[in-house]
């Protein structure tokens, strides 16, 4: 899919807006403070049901008023819309007009994807946001995922709880049983999702950091020691569970690690090399829910020139050309944009916008 229109209403210093989306490449050029990230913030929270930098999401609410809302169109005229007046502890979400009961099912229309210019250094980071990363994908690509994920986090809830409450020993066994079965259910989805993911980044990795291409792999950690079984490390670790109140081990714990030559990606590339490997990776998940959704994903950029020079950028072109999905790209000047736009201009596929001051104009001429 493709947004065609967004309306936005008090979203942080966007008052009220209405524009209109070019189908494949979008520019918003303007200062710091203009509120160009805002535009992708109200796009991602369109297709997530949540902001990419607050969990509060009162917070994206206008400091002059206190209801916010976001509706898009999309290319078959179905809209999609939240408002949230901040007295009220819920949202209100419709779909072509009618109310649907939660945000999160906005998100099974969408497929938003985004890269920002903290994003490399949080993924790199710690595995928190590689799990996020992970499972978002999975929740597209694998079917069964939303279910087990579901049932494993209600588990996983539950054997806390007795382990904190310090329950009796049948009690822990019994939810023992249940973690560990739903624990590797959840991990064989993963490691397949992984598989595919790997085999896809390597076509990515080709044209975005072709000189490490043959030199990148990728391992998978289930979250307990592949050598022993989640019942044998879970008993083993019994005592310190009960002292410290939550699970030691368990699909909770996974993770995704990215080397070249064997060595963490931290230590081989640099801070612009790094940004490249997560587009290469955000780029290789798009591809694999576009094939199982057959819906187009939608890519948001914000800030395209921090870290990138001009050559990283044409082969950045170069993979978003092969990708040919609707992207939203925010920059602090037209210089940043380039060599993409130079590369673009004969074929007139985008459209670019000025912000300033919480507004957005469509500009016509570029000079
Ligand atoms: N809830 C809010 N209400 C009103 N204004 C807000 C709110 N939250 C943030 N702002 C303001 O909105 C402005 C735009 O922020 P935004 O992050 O979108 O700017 P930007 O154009 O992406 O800037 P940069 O290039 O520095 O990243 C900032 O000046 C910020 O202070």
């Amino acid at each position: 899919m493709s947004i065609e229109s967004i309306y936005v209403k008090n979203f942080r210093n966007l008052e009220e807006q209405k524009f209109n989306l070019n189908p494949q490449l979008n520019f918003f050029i303007g200062d710091n403070g203009s509120g160009k990230s805002s535009i992708l913030e109200s796009v991602f929270f369109i297709g997530h049901g949540k902001s990419f930098r607050t969990t509060k999401s009162d917070m994206v609410c206008n400091f002059d008023h206190d209801e916010f809302a976001v509706h898009i169109k999309d290319e078959s005229n179905a809209s999609f819309g939240l408002s949230k007046h901040r007295s009220q502890a819920n949202f209100i979400v419709k779909k072509n007009g009618s109310k649907l009961g939660k945000l999160s099912e906005l998100a099974n229309d969408f497929a938003i994807q985004i890269v920002t210019p903290e994003s490399f250094k949080l993924f790199f980071g710690g595995a928190k946001e590689r799990r996020r990363f992970l499972d978002l994908g999975m929740f597209h690509v694998e079917h069964s995922f939303g279910h087990a994920w579901k049932l494993f986090t209600k588990i996983h809830r539950q054997r806390n709880a007795v382990l904190k409450s310090k329950l009796t020993k049948e009690h822990l066994d019994y939810w023992t049983n249940e973690f560990v079965e739903s624990s590797e259910n959840l991990s064989l989805l993963r490691e397949i999702y992984c598989k595919k993911l790997d085999s896809e980044l390597e076509k990515w990795i080709a044209i975005l950091l072709p000189e490490v291409a043959d030199r990148v792999s990728l391992s998978y950690y289930k979250g307990w020691s592949k050598n022993r079984s989640l019942s044998d490390t879970l008993y083993e670790q019994k005592e310190k569970e009960y002292q410290l109140g939550y699970s030691q081990a368990g699909a909770q714990k996974f993770d995704l690690k990215f080397y070249v030559d064997g060595k963490s990606i931290e230590l081989k590339l640099s801070r612009g090399q790094q940004k490249l490997f997560l587009v290469a990776l955000t780029f290789a998940q798009m591809r694999l829910i576009e094939e199982v959704k057959q819906v187009k994903a939608i890519l948001l950029v914000d800030d395209l020139g921090a870290e990138l020079d001009s050559n990283s950028r044409k082969k950045f072109n170069t993979a978003l050309n092969k990708l040919n999905c609707q992207v939203v790209i925010t920059a602090i000047d037209v210089g940043a944009l380039n060599p993409i736009i130079s590369e673009n201009e004969n074929k007139k596929n985008y459209t670019m916008f000025h912000v300033k001051h919480g507004e957005i104009l469509e500009i016509k001429e570029i000079g």
